[in-house]
């Protein structure tokens, strides 16, 4: 039985959400139970936090508290439980975000999420994590086509600049669990990425 915890990563507009429903569906296919998740969110006290994180003001050290405290119970409650009867978990952002969105960013101390991280999680770490990559600019142009935007989506392609930078800090921190993909290609190309690096783990 292979345990297998997949995060799925990028700036906003950069194409995860089109993906993740049939990768899903892939593994699917090939067997064993799938769990769908995002963060934050994934339980009830959890998608309370999403919405206070998405919509209500506050300084980045809140933040970077109420998505951790949204994560300890995620983990606790969905994914713990679904990784230990062999599940693979499909999870819309992780802790990966944090660095880059809060950190990156926000500006917020990168030692103090590392010590949350290490608190919050005890070890545990995503087995493999997407990272859809592309400018700034091209997810803006994405966004604005398709919806209304929260309180991340209206900052300026300044914060998403630095987004990006703080994702590429993750990957090259511990590139052997990333699989970057070039996500400004057309879908079909994107998706034939996301097959390529699963092919490559014999998944
Ligand atoms: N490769 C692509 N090329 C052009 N547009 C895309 C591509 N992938 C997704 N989109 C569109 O861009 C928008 C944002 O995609 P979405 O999957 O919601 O991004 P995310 O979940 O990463 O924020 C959607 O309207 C989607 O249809
Ligand atoms: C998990 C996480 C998300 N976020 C932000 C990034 C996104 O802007 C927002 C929600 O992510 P997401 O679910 O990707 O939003 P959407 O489905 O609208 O694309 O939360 C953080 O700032 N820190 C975090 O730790």
């Amino acid at each position: 039985m292979t345990r297998r915890f997949i995060t799925f990563e990028g700036i906003d507009g950069a194409g995860k959400s089109t993906h993740i429903e049939a990768l899903a569906e892939r593994l699917r296919q090939r067997g064993g139970e799938v769990v769908m998740t995002r963060e934050p969110g994934g339980t009830a006290l959890a998608e309370k936090l999403r919405e206070l994180v998405l919509h209500a003001p506050m300084d980045a050290l809140t933040e970077a508290l109420l998505v951790f405290a949204a994560r300890r119970d995620h983990l606790q409650q969905v994914i713990a439980p679904a990784l230990a009867r062999g599940a693979t978990v499909l999870c819309d952002r992780f802790t990966d975000a944090t660095f880059a969105y809060q950190g990156a960013g926000r500006g917020f101390d990168t030692g103090v999420l590392g010590a949350l991280e290490t608190w919050v999680q005890q070890g545990l770490q995503p087995d493999l994590t997407i990272w859809f990559d592309l400018p700034a600019e091209t997810a803006a142009e994405r966004r604005a086509a398709a919806r209304t935007p929260d309180r991340f989506e209206q900052l300026d392609t300044a914060f998403f600049n630095r987004v990006r930078s703080g994702y590429a800090t993750r990957f090259e921190q511990s590139p052997e669990r990333f699989a970057r993909i070039d996500a400004s290609l057309p879908r079909e190309q994107v998706w034939a990425q996301v097959v390529d690096h699963l092919e490559r783990r014999g998944w």
